[in-house]
């Protein structure tokens, strides 16, 4: 493909990724592959090239763009080496008419900006949301150790005890340390969710919304593979990528359990009043994933952050409910919104007497009400809100 070509094919796919975003369906990270495997003649580099394009359109427009098109000048605004390849080739993008307008730039659009505000996300906080992540890796101490695991390239150190962290784009799963399951790809503050349970071996420990289980294979290794380590969630297809994954990683103490929304309790009616740790790794608005999802912002309305303040707290209450007396329930979002965060696990307390907040006294981050916030600006790492709470023993 030539580069006018690339420039093309990705206002076409921001077309597609702006179109679903309006209605809330498939993400950019799905249309983009859609795209690759219905494009054959695209090479690597072709698709590489065109998913730079696309995602550094996406980063640089605030609010829903009307059209890829103006998505694609708004890049151009701020990288210069684009303008010239709207040069109406063969197959390349029209020449830039004299009145045609470019997407607007900005973090979100007002609605989303004045959540992020009233949550203090402001300034370089908010800016850094945009800031592509770098690529962090835990060592699986299941199967390796970080003295002796020899890697083809040197990670920066982290402070969890695990983690290393690699350039952005680096091809870790290509590596065979990667395929052995001696290393898993973990964003350094999920690694920090993880040390917040304080799994020990021999418990029992539930991950409430384990999704595909990038925290339970945390858990599992913390846990050395001993006690009950139930993974449950509601998508049966991302809970199905789960099994594959722990034996990769040789996670044997997982056990997954499906669970029918509306009635999680009594599905894992067993565990009830039983559990020594149960993790809400709760369904949220991702604000502090956008670096990874920079789309997201778009889906996002006032509406939706309501909806999922709600399903955060009954997840709360169905946790409280399987944790034993003296045990530990921990609330994980990847939302820096408050409404998501601090206010969930003070609505908790407020109407779960006895219960105790934790102090998490850790080397990165910061106090947030009764939980600790990482952000990508502080931290370097995703964006989050973490609370731990005890039980009334
Ligand atoms: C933030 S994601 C979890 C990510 C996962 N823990 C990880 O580390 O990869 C939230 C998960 O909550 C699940 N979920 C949504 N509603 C749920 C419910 N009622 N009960 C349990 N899980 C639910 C979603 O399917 C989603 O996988």
């Amino acid at each position: 493909m030539t580069p006018a070509a690339r420039v093309q094919a990705s206002i076409e796919i921001l077309d597609t990724i702006i179109d679903k975003a309006r209605i809330k369906g498939a993400p950019a990270d799905r249309i983009i592959a859609e795209w690759a495997r219905s494009n054959r003649y695209a090479g690597s580099k072709d698709r590489r090239a065109v998913r730079e394009l696309v995602y550094g359109a996406i980063r640089a427009c605030g609010p829903i763009p009307d059209t890829g098109r103006a998505a694609m000048l708004r890049l151009a605004e701020i990288n210069s080496e684009i303008a010239p390849l709207f040069d109406g080739s063969n197959y390349g993008p029209p020449a830039i008419g004299p009145n045609e307008v470019p997407a607007k730039g900005g973090i979100a659009h007002s609605v989303v900006n004045s959540l992020l505000a009233a949550s203090d996300i402001v300034g370089a906080e908010a800016g850094a949301l945009l800031d592509r992540a770098p690529l962090d890796i835990r060592i699986n101490t299941l199967k390796a150790s970080r003295d002796t695991l020899e890697l083809p390239e040197e990670g920066e150190e982290l402070l969890a005890a695990n983690a290393l962290r690699y350039p952005s784009g680096t091809q870790v799963e290509q590596w065979q340390a990667y395929r052995d399951g001696q290393i898993e790809v973990q964003d350094h503050g999920s690694q920090w969710a993880c040390a917040a349970v304080d799994a020990k071996p021999g418990e029992t420990v539930i991950d409430l919304c384990a999704g595909a289980g990038g925290k339970t294979l945390a858990l599992a290794a913390a846990m050395e593979n001993r006690g009950a380590l139930i993974a449950a969630d509601t998508d049966k297809r991302r809970l199905g990528n789960l099994p594959p994954r722990a034996e990769r990683a040789g996670a044997g103490v997982v056990e997954t359990i499906l669970l029918d929304p509306g009635k999680e309790l009594e599905i894992l009616a067993d565990y009830r009043g039983k559990a020594d740790a149960v993790l809400v790794d709760a369904p949220c608005s991702g604000v502090g994933t956008w670096r990874r999802n920079p789309e997201a912002r778009w889906r996002l309305d006032r509406a939706g952050v309501t909806d999922f303040a709600h399903l955060q707290s009954r997840l709360l209450g169905i946790a409280a409910q399987l944790v034993k007396p003296g045990g530990r329930l921990i609330y994980v979002t990847c939302s820096l919104l408050d409404e998501e965060g601090l206010s969930r696990i003070d609505a908790f307390l407020n109407s779960h007497p006895g219960w105790q907040a934790d102090t998490l006294d850790w080397p990165i981050g910061r106090e947030h009400g009764k939980g600790r916030r990482l952000t990508p600006y502080h931290d370097g790492t995703d964006g989050f809100f973490i609370g731990r709470v005890t039980s009334p023993a």
